[in-house]
């Protein structure tokens, strides 16, 4: 893809942050705008033109100021668990506000968006792997207001000429080019347990161990940030005006949260505290994608599907944060 100039909206956050790294890598031009309310401005790439600033206050004088060739959404609530508790947060922080993005990018014929959709949006399987023909049954708020998010997409696309993609994640995980998973608030399962590792905390806490899965922990599946990267510049090349394309993106393998824990504990080479506990509010047993398609039809190919290889690279970044992980949980 020759150059062109994107909007990225959660650029401070961990994807958003990943994605931004690899875009300026390829030779293009990124302005992020976040609001640092889960992102941390030391995680905007250096290259990068920074805003700091709501989506939806900002989006219409910054895509009509100036041309855009497109816009990455990546900003947004993202935590299963708080969703459930606070669903308030994420009917506004996302459908609201991606609503208010929607009509700056039809008011100012932005031509290409794509959007940081989820397997949350699925809920609890049938089966497994799950394809993008699986009935959508989102057990929580989280995934409801993505599931709606998607849908405003669809009609835009199909009304306004949009050249729209959902990208579908799965668990992501692993860092890279120096970006990696670094919120004011960590509640994801690798990075805690890594810092488990570095002694920054005692334990982790296993959210259900009475699952129906092989241990009796949830299954979920870990894709590498820069194979999801490399997705997203794929989805911009080959997004076609008028077409909403919807693509899960996953590595295809299940784990369990213990098999995760054992996988940190060979990377590491440390041993870790686990301490059983309930199960946590909103979360589905097992989540496992089928990415068929985005490999036949985005041409997708991902490179770093190996959980040891993903835990490793978040190793090596969450040893980076160092001193600065210590300080900020005293
Ligand atoms: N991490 C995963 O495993 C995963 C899986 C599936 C989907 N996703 C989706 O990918 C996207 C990125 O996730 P992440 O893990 O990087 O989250 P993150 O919390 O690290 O990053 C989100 C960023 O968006 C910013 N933000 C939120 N609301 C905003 C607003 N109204 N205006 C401006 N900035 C705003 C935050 O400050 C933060 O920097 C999210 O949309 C999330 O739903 C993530
Ligand atoms: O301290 C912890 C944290 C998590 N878990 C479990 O580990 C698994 C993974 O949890 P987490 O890392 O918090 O990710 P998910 O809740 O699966 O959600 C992530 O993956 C989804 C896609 O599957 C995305 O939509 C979400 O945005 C993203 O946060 C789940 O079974 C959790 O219950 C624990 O047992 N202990």
């Amino acid at each position: 893809m020759s150059s062109v100039r994107l909007l990225v909206t959660g650029g401070a956050g961990y994807v958003g942050s990943v994605c931004t790294t690899v875009l300026l890598e390829q030779g293009h031009d990124v302005v992020v705008v976040d609001d640092l309310s889960t992102g941390n401005a030391e995680a905007v790439p250096t290259g990068a033109e920074f805003v700091e600033g709501d989506i939806a206050a900002v989006a219409d004088e910054l895509l009509s100021g100036s041309r855009f060739d497109g816009v990455l959404h990546f900003g947004a609530q993202s935590l299963v668990g708080e969703s459930v508790e606070f669903p308030e947060k994420y009917w506004q922080g996302n459908v609201v506000t991606t609503l208010a993005l929607l009509e700056a990018v039809r008011r100012s014929g932005t031509p290409r968006l794509v959007f940081s959709s989820t397997a949350a949006t699925y809920g609890e399987p049938d089966s497994v792997p799950i394809t993008e023909d699986a009935p959508t049954r989102p057990t929580n708020p989280y995934g409801a207001s993505k599931l709606a998010i998607d849908h405003a997409i669809s009609s835009y696309a199909h009304a306004h000429g949009l050249a729209a993609t959902s990208l579908r994640y799965f668990n992501v995980a692993g860092a890279y080019g120096g970006a990696g998973e670094n919120r004011v608030v960590e509640t994801h399962l690798i990075p805690l347990v890594l810092q488990v590792a570095l002694g920054v905390r005692d334990h982790i806490s296993v959210f259900g161990t009475d699952w129906p899965t092989k241990d009796g922990t949830a299954v979920r599946d870990y894709i590498h940030v820069k194979d999801l990267a490399d997705a997203h510049v794929l989805a911009l090349t080959k997004s076609e005006p008028g077409r909403h394309g919807i693509y899960n993106l996953g590595s295809g393998e299940g784990f369990t949260v213990r098999e995760v824990i054992s996988a940190c504990e060979r990377v590491t080479g440390l041993p870790i505290a686990a301490v059983d506990a309930p199960r946590r509010a909103g979360d589905p047993a097992e989540l496992i994608a089928s990415s068929s398609r985005a490999i036949s039809e985005l041409g997708w190919n991902p490179q770093h599907t190996d959980l040891d290889e993903i835990v490793s690279d978040a190793w090596e970044f969450t040893r980076s944060l160092g001193d600065r992980l210590h300080a900020a949980r005293r």
